[in-house]
């Protein structure tokens, strides 16, 4: 089956962190990603596209983009806040749109993704049974819910990843980026995991830098400034490797091709994000789409 390849506004520099970098707008960032021939989407963060289900389903027609999902990060493990109701709120979009993929990542109560604190064992109790809730609640919306490990969030390091899959049913959106800044193996992952799967975020990575990152030796924002996001096939992530163990396990979901970027200003036409997606794609393109 042939991969099927969506973009981000992630890999334009869009973010949920405030204070993240220059935002584009969104006609920009569609005009661009639509001109690359990628005809499907994720939403970014809140406040880039339209609030109202219809309007940003227009939108994205508009760009001929159909929308894959949206990353929403919520708190999972403190027992006393009830992730539903803001999860609930952002499923009318999904459905107009017809996205079938929640992006769940399990928040801190900090700003930005520089620090985090490590769940005890209660903590985790109620991630892992808030994580098992939502999943029933979004797959009797047709919406499949997913835990995306992250840097900066409850759940980052490897052995975090693999006590989600074996303490959860959510599925798992592999992001091949954070898997390894993390500190896991992404092919190792991949082939593993495979099963568990349900989306996928193809990132590439300079080691050098993410090792840094994980060694606490620079914050992970100032890490994605100076590049530590590489386009596709430029970095250390073995991304063909991955491909391959997918495939030959059957995976039929989405490719969402992000190359996380914080931009200083408007990039000039035709360089910047535009010049590494297109150069992901041609990646892509040759390890057999
Ligand atoms: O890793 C990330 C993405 O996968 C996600 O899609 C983005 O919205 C986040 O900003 C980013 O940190």
């Amino acid at each position: 089956m042939a991969m099927r390849i969506a973009g981000a506004p992630i890999s334009w520099g869009v973010c949920e962190v405030p204070g993240w970098g220059h935002q584009m707008t969104a006609e920009r960032v569609l005009t661009e990603m639509a001109g690359t021939g990628i005809i499907a989407t994720e939403f970014g963060p809140d406040g880039f596209l339209p609030t109202d289900p219809v309007q940003r389903r227009e939108l994205l027609t508009a760009y001929g983009l159909t929308a894959v999902g949206g990353f929403v990060p919520v708190l999972l493990h403190d027992p006393g806040h009830d992730p539903l109701p803001e999860v609930l709120a952002h499923l009318p979009a999904f459905l107009a749109s017809g996205a079938n993929t929640l992006v769940l990542a399990a928040a801190t109560e900090a700003e930005g993704y520089d620090q985090r604190p490590v769940l005890d064992a209660a903590g985790w109790r109620t991630l892992l049974g808030r994580l098992d809730a939502l999943a029933g609640v979004t797959a009797d919306h047709g919406v499949v819910a997913t835990l995306h490990p992250h840097v900066g969030t409850m759940v980052e390091r490897a052995e975090e990843v693999w006590r989600v899959l074996d303490g959860s049913v959510v599925g798992l959106c592999l992001d091949t980026g954070h898997l390894l800044v993390g500190g896991a193996d992404p092919v190792e992952v991949a082939r593993k995991a495979a099963g568990r799967t349900a989306h996928v975020h193809l990132k590439d990575v300079n080691a050098t830098l993410a090792s840094r990152v994980r060694a606490g030796a620079i914050g992970y924002r100032d890490a994605v400034a100076a590049g530590m996001y590489r386009p596709l096939g430029d970095g250390d992530v073995g991304i063909a490797e991955i491909v391959t163990a997918l495939t030959d396990a059957g995976y039929p979901g989405w490719y969402v091709m992000e190359q996380d970027a914080v931009l200083a200003s408007e990039p000039a036409d035709g360089t910047g994000p535009l010049a590494d997606v297109r150069r992901s794609l041609a990646y892509l393109a040759s390890v057999g789409t």
